[in-house]
C-alpha cells in the first residue's frame, strides 16, 4: 500500500490554515500550529500555500496535503483551481495535493483531467478530489482522483447545508467505492472523528476545531451569551 495511506488509515490528520485575514497568519505560526498537532498524534496536516508548506514539513517532518486557495473572477472555484496553482504547490513536493474536485466551471474554462493527469505525470504526488455531494464524487473518479474527501459538502449551492458534519455523504461514498474516503468539514468533536471512522473513513481531517481559535473562542463565548440571556 501507499506509504501515506497507510500511514493516515484510521488516523487523525490537522489542517492548519490561516488566511491572510486571520490573526494566526503565517507560516512560523503554522509551523508551529503543525508541530503542536503531531505532539498530539496528528499523522499529516492539510496547509495552504507553497511557503506554509515547505515551513511545516521542515517543522515538523510529517507528509503533507498542500492546497492553494486562490480566487478568479470567472469561477467559484478556490482550492487549487488551475494547473498555476498545481505547478506551484509541486515546487514544495507534498504527499498529496488537494483539489477541488466538482463539477463546477473552472477558471479560463481549465478541466479536472488535465490537471489530474499533469500531476500524475510529473510527480508520484497523489491526489485529494475535494467533493460536496454523490455526483461530484463519480465525476472526480472519472477525472482519476486517488482519494475522495468531504470538504466541499455544505460549501455548493447544491450539497445540503448542515451545522454538523456530512455523516450520510461519507457513509454512502464508503459503501459505494472502494476509493480512500477522508471524512472533512465541521468536525468539532472527537466523538464526531471517532463515528467517522466507524462508517468506515479512512482518516479524518479536522481543522477549525483545533487549529482556529477564534472559532473555539467564539463556540465558549457564543454559549456564555445565551446563558446570560436565560437567566435574565
Ligand atoms: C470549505 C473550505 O474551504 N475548507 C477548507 C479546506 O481546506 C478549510 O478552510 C477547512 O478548515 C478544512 O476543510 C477543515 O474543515 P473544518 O475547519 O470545518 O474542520
Amino acid at each position: 500500500m501507499n506509504p501515506f495511506l497507510l500511514q493516515i488509515k484510521q488516523n487523525l490528520i490537522v489542517s492548519c490554515q490561516a488566511l491572510e485575514d486571520e490573526p494566526l497568519h503565517g507560516s512560523g505560526i503554522m509551523a508551529k500550529m503543525a508541530l503542536a498537532a503531531k505532539a498530539g498524534g496528528a499523522k499529516a496536516i492539510r496547509c495552504n500555500t507553497v511557503s506554509d508548506s515547505i515551513a511545516i514539513k521542515e517543522e515538523t517532518d510529517l507528509p503533507i496535503i498542500a492546497i492553494i486557495k486562490q480566487d478568479y473572477e470567472d469561477s467559484e472555484i478556490y482550492i487549487t483551481p488551475t494547473l498555476k496553482e498545481v505547478k506551484d504547490l509541486l515546487t514544495a513536493e507534498p504527499e498529496v495535493i488537494a483539489l477541488d474536485a466538482t463539477r463546477r466551471r473552472r477558471p479560463h474554462g481549465e478541466e479536472l483531467k488535465d490537471l489530474v493527469q499533469y500531476i500524475h505525470q510529473h510527480s508520484s504526488t497523489l491526489i485529494m478530489g475535494d467533493i460536496s455531494n454523490e455526483d461530484d464524487a463519480a465525476y472526480a473518479l472519472e477525472c482519476g482522483v486517488d482519494i475522495l474527501s468531504t470538504t466541499l459538502s455544505g460549501y455548493t449551492d447544491y450539497s445540503p447545508t448542515l451545522t454538523g458534519p456530512d455523516f450520510d455523504l461519507v457513509e454512502t461514498l464508503v459503501n459505494k467505492y472502494n476509493t480512500p474516503i477522508i471524512a472533512e468539514g465541521r468536525i468539532s468533536t472527537p466523538e464526531m472523528a471517532k463515528k467517522m471512522l466507524e462508517l468506515g473513513a479512512w482518516s479524518v481531517v479536522v481543522g477549525g476545531a483545533i487549529t482556529r481559535p477564534q472559532q473555539i473562542t467564539k463556540s465558549f463565548s457564543s454559549a456564555l451569551t445565551v446563558a446570560e440571556k436565560e437567566e435574565i
